[in-house]
């Protein structure tokens, strides 16, 4: 658990304790570093393709999240637990003297048993402690993280039901019934459930969770000056604006691009506070909650739909909806919840063609009711995971143009700073597609594109360009992602002078008025799809 530091814990204004910073940083900067966050759980479905010591995920796609991993790089099984598995012996060696050694034995009575991964860090830090891995100084660190225990007591329900077996289950499993009594146990879910971070590769996959209790000390704010990018097991806080000394930094513990209502619903939910930081101070009334007009302009059709699904579902009521007071405002809510319902169910999907029929039909109810701005929820993200899902199923052409909307329409909006991890990593993906395409002169669309004048490989270059002008800032110089995005710039202008790198000036000469040309034929490949 090393830390490259600038960063302290205080009592913070707005809740308990929280991070500080401890020097002026400017924006794009890394503020604390964190070697190894104390817990790191993969997500059953990571299990079997990711390494569990390093985290590299071998089977993503190889237009985007995969082009940072060495080629042909696989994982393989831990011979004892069958469980976990490596992608190198030194891996293997690491996590055994880590910790492995320690839990391989009670891994293996997990085979087959679908064990969520709350219940899986539970048991690691509770094996970790009878042990003796973790330190008196670390562990009191971790006690005196907010659990929130008593608020899930008091909610009651079958979600106290639920965290109390999940907990049981964690304390049984681990073996240590007789080092820690079951409410300690449940209390220690209770920890991880509201402390944990997503552990995510360098293009923000989500592939497990982990636990720092530096980083646990982390605020949220729906305008957090920071976030948190994984290289790894590595774990940085970069700055999203230029931060003061001893200012409070804060990060989003959800999507900050939601509406209002959603925010606060989730935070309460999960996080039990209301949000009141600067975004959420001005209420349900900036660009987040925006329709295209007011709900009693709603078409008539679209009313009726709404009195119709209002008959068998609880949209209206669900305060994640919440639009206003009034029948208007119901029928409105009903059909923005209709469409978070399409968006969460496409997630659920894990074929993705199945995915993307939900996601067709989410971003057919936005289009068509006309209530949405193209860069409001959820119809922004939808179209993100359309652009990945149609990559998934070789639909190159339609995840083209749609991810041309996405870059001229909604990230600008979304993330204004282009060194956003997210926007840089969205660019990243959209060049490494161009340049599939570019490759590929019979891919359906391609021959329409070139008829155009457009010209892919210059539209490859821009982006590439923007992504290599944003990488230090938003994933570090040295970072794995920073280096495959310099290696790739390396390779594509290898190409472009046939590996003689003094003809480079000359093959780039007038390359800036190209890419300015070829910008407006890019921008309008995105009016080549309906929605
Ligand atoms: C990951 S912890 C952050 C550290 C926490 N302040 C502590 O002292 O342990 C998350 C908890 O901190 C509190 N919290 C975080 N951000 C907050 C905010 N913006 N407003 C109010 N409470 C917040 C909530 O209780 C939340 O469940």
């Amino acid at each position: 658990m090393a830390h490259q530091n600038h960063a302290y814990i205080d009592k913070s204004p707005i809740a308990g304790n929280g991070l500080f910073a401890g020097k002026a940083v400017p924006a794009g900067e890394s503020i604390l570093s964190i070697s190894r966050p104390l817990i790191g759980t993969l997500n059953v479905v990571h299990l079997p393709d990711t390494c569990a010591n390093c985290f590299t995920w071998t089977t993503g796609s190889l237009i985007g999240s995969r082009t940072y991993v060495p080629d042909g790089l696989t994982v393989k099984k831990c011979a004892g637990c069958q469980l976990v598995r490596y992608c190198s012996k030194k891996c293997q060696k690491e996590s055994w003297k880590r910790f492995h050694k320690d839990e391989c034995e009670l891994t293996r009575s997990m085979i087959g048993k679908d064990i969520p991964t709350a219940v899986r860090a539970t048991m690691q830090i509770l094996i970790m402690r009878a042990k003796g891995l973790i330190n008196d100084e670390t562990w009191s660190s971790i006690l005196r993280l907010e659990s929130h225990v008593d608020d899930m007591r008091a909610t009651g329900g079958d979600r106290w039901a639920e965290i109390q077996l999940m907990a049981q289950g964690a304390w049984s499993f681990s073996g240590t019934r007789l080092t820690f009594t079951r409410d300690f146990a449940t209390e220690m879910f209770a920890r991880i459930l509201t402390n944990c971070l997503t552990l995510v590769t360098p293009t923000f996959d989500p592939i497990g969770i982990c636990l720092d209790p530096l980083a646990a000390c982390a605020n949220h704010s729906c305008d957090p000056n920071a976030v948190v990018v994984m290289d790894g097991p590595e774990m940085s806080f970069r700055s999203l604006k230029s931060i003061k000394k001893d200012e409070e930094i804060f990060i989003s513990y959800i999507d900050v691009t939601n509406p209002h209502a959603r925010r606060q619903h989730e935070l309460k939910q999960r996080w039990y506070f209301s949000c009141t930081c600067s975004k959420c101070q001005k209420g349900p009334n900036l660009r987040e909650d925006l329709f295209n007009f007011a709900p009693n302009k709603l078409d008539r059709k679209f009313c009726e739909t709404a009195d119709m699904v209002m008959k068998t579902t609880s949209f209206a009521d669900d305060p994640a909806n919440w639009v206003g007071a009034g029948p208007d405002a119901r029928r409105v809510a009903i059909i923005q919840g209709m469409a978070f319902d399409q968006y969460e169910t496409s997630q659920a999907r894990s074929d993705p063609k199945e995915a993307i029929a939900r996601l067709e039909d989410g971003m057919r109810l936005c289009f068509q009711s006309k209530l949405w701005p193209i860069h409001r929820q959820p119809y922004a993200s939808m179209r993100h995971d359309l652009f990945v899902n149609m990559i998934s199923v070789g639909n190159y052409f339609i995840a083209f143009a749609q991810g041309a909307k996405t870059y001229f329409h909604i990230d600008p909006i979304l993330f204004p700073q282009p060194h956003h991890p997210v926007r840089v990593v969205h660019n990243w993906t959209l060049a490494m597609l161009t340049l599939y395409l570019a490759s590929e002169p019979d891919a359906p669309g391609v021959k329409d594109m070139v008829d155009q004048g457009i010209d892919l490989g210059v539209i490859m270059y821009g982006l590439l360009y923007e992504v290599i002008s944003n990488v230090s800032q938003s994933h570090g110089q040295s970072s794995s992602f920073g280096m495959a995005v310099r290696r790739k710039m390396e390779e594509v202008s290898a190409d472009m002078t046939g590996g003689n790198r003094a003809a480079l000036p000359a093959a780039l000469r007038g390359m800036q008025d190209r890419i300015k040309d070829q910008w407006k034929l890019f921008e309008q490949v995105g009016t080549w799809i309906q929605y």
